[in-house]
C-alpha cells in the first residue's frame, strides 16, 4: 500500500514536472510569438510610413487633390450595424475604409491618403494637414476643404469649439508661429478675409452690412478674388479669434432634422501671406478654410418653406463643384466654373497652381450608408484630379 502510494506520489511529481516543463516552453514560444507580431507590425508600420512617403511625392509631382476621410462619432440615436450585424464603415487600416452597403449586402473598400476613425483628436487632424501652412508663407495658393452631408462634422473639424478649435484657428496659429520663427529673415504680413455663399448670394461676415453687392471677379491670368470684401490685417491668435468670433455670430445657421445647428452656407475663411525675404523677393500665399454648407436630402432633413430653398441652392452649388471636379478629372477643355459662386471662388485653388486638400466628413450610422458611399464616391473622384505641380507665386524685389 504504502509502495503503492509512493509511486502514485513519484507519479504526480514527475506529471508535474513536465508540466511545467511544457508550460515553461510554451510561454517562451508565445514570448517569441509577440516578439515576431510587434517586429512585423513595426515593418507594416515602416512600410505603410514609406508608401506614404512615396505617394505624397508623386502627388506633389502631379499635383493631385489630397482627400482625408474623417468618421464622426456615433450619436445616441443612431446604429453603428447593419440588421444582419455587419458593422456599416469599418477600418482597415489608417488609409482605407470600407462601407457596408446593406442594400447590395456587400463591403466596398476605398483608399485615400488618410483616413481618420472617430477616436481621433482635432490635434492629430491638424497635425496632417499642418504642412500647408508652411506652404501659405513659402508663396502657394492652398484650399482645405470640408466636404460631407449635413451632420457629418464639417463644422467641426473646421471651426470646433473654443475650448478644442478645428483647423481655422489651428492653421492660423500655425503661420504666426511660423511667422516668428522666420522674423530674423522675413518680414511677414497676414490678413484675413471671411465670407459666406448664402443662397447664391457673396456676404462679407466681416462687414455684414455692407452696401455694395459682392461678386467673384475672374483675373485674365486665371486669378480670381471679391472685389470690395474686408480684408482685416492680423497680427497675432487673438485678432485672428475676434474675426473669427465676429464673423461666427453673422453665419447663416439653423436648426434641422439632421442637425442641431446645420450651417446653411459655405463659409470661406481666406488668410493672405506676404513674406519678404529681407532685401529680396516676396512670397504671396493664399489659404482659403472652407466649411461647405452640408449636401442634404430634403426628406430626411424635414425642411420646408426658406429651409427647402437653401437646400436646393446649397445641392446645386455642390453639384456644380461635382461637375468641375468631373471635367478636370476627364481634362476637358472647358471646365464650367461660372456655373456657381462656390465654384467661381475657388477657380485659383481647383484648377489653378495649388495645393488642394479635401477632408470628406462621414457619418458611421447605418441612416446615413447611402451618403457616405456618395461622399467616398465622389471624394475617390476628386483624388485622381492631376492639378499639375503647384508653383509658388514670387515678386521680384530687384
Ligand atoms: N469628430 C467629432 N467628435 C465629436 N463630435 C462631433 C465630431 N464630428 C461632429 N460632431 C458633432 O456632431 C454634430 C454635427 O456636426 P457638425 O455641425 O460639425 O456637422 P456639419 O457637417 O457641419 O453639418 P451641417 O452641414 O448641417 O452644418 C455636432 O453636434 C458636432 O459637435
Amino acid at each position: 500500500m504504502r509502495e503503492q502510494q509512493q509511486h502514485i506520489r513519484a507519479e504526480v511529481t514527475d506529471i508535474g514536472s513536465t508540466f511545467k516543463q511544457e508550460i515553461q516552453k510554451l510561454f517562451q514560444t508565445m514570448e517569441k510569438m509577440a516578439d515576431r507580431s510587434r517586429a512585423l507590425e513595426q515593418k507594416y508600420k515602416m512600410a505603410m510610413e514609406d508608401r506614404k512617403k512615396l505617394h505624397n511625392m508623386v502627388l506633389d509631382l502631379k499635383g493631385n487633390i489630397r482627400v482625408f476621410v474623417r468618421v464622426r462619432p456615433i450619436n445616441s440615436k443612431e446604429k453603428p450595424h447593419e440588421p444582419e450585424g455587419e458593422p456599416t464603415i469599418n477600418f482597415k487600416d489608417d488609409i482605407n475604409i470600407g462601407v457596408y452597403d446593406g442594400q447590395h449586402s456587400r463591403r466596398k473598400f476605398f483608399e485615400f491618403d488618410q483616413v481618420f476613425p472617430p477616436t481621433t483628436s482635432q490635434i492629430q487632424v491638424f497635425e496632417e494637414a499642418k504642412p500647408l501652412a508652411t506652404s501659405t508663407l513659402d508663396g502657394y495658393n492652398v484650399c482645405i476643404f470640408a466636404y460631407g452631408q449635413t451632420g457629418s462634422g464639417k463644422t467641426h473639424t473646421m471651426t470646433g469649439t473654443g475650448e478644442d478649435p478645428g483647423l481655422n484657428t489651428r492653421v492660423l496659429r500655425e503661420l504666426f508661429r511660423i511667422r516668428d520663427e522666420r522674423r530674423n529673415e522675413y518680414d511677414i504680413q497676414i490678413s484675413i478675409a471671411i465670407t459666406e455663399i448664402y443662397n447664391e448670394a457673396i456676404r462679407d461676415l466681416l462687414n455684414p452690412d455692407g452696401k455694395d453687392k459682392l461678386d467673384v471677379r475672374i483675373n485674365p491670368d486665371g486669378t480670381c478674388g471679391v472685389p470690395g470684401l474686408t480684408e482685416t490685417p492680423v497680427s497675432n491668435v487673438d485678432d485672428v479669434l475676434k474675426c473669427i468670433g465676429d464673423a461666427s455670430k453673422n453665419r447663416a445657421t439653423s436648426t434641422t432634422d439632421m442637425n442641431e445647428q446645420s450651417s446653411r452656407s459655405h463659409s470661406i475663411v481666406t488668410v493672405r501671406t506676404k513674406c519678404t525675404l529681407k532685401g529680396s523677393d516676396t512670397y504671396i500665399g493664399k489659404i482659403h478654410l472652407i466649411d461647405l454648407a452640408g449636401s442634404e436630402n430634403t426628406n430626411k432633413s424635414g425642411v420646408t418653406g426658406q429651409g427647402m430653398k437653401e437646400a436646393q441652392n446649397i445641392n446645386k452649388s455642390l453639384s456644380a463643384l461635382g461637375d468641375v471636379i468631373q471635367s478636370l478629372v476627364g481634362k476637358s477643355s472647358h471646365t464650367p466654373y461660372r456655373n456657381s459662386k462656390l465654384t467661381m471662388m475657388l477657380k485659383d485653388s481647383l484648377g489653378g497652381d495649388s495645393k488642394t486638400l479635401m477632408i470628406v466628413c462621414v457619418s458611421p450610422a447605418q441612416f446615413n450608408v447611402t451618403e457616405s458611399l456618395s461622399a467616398l464616391n465622389f471624394a475617390s473622384r476628386a483624388r485622381n484630379v492631376e492639378l499639375g505641380k503647384a508653383k509658388r507665386n514670387v515678386a521680384s524685389n530687384n
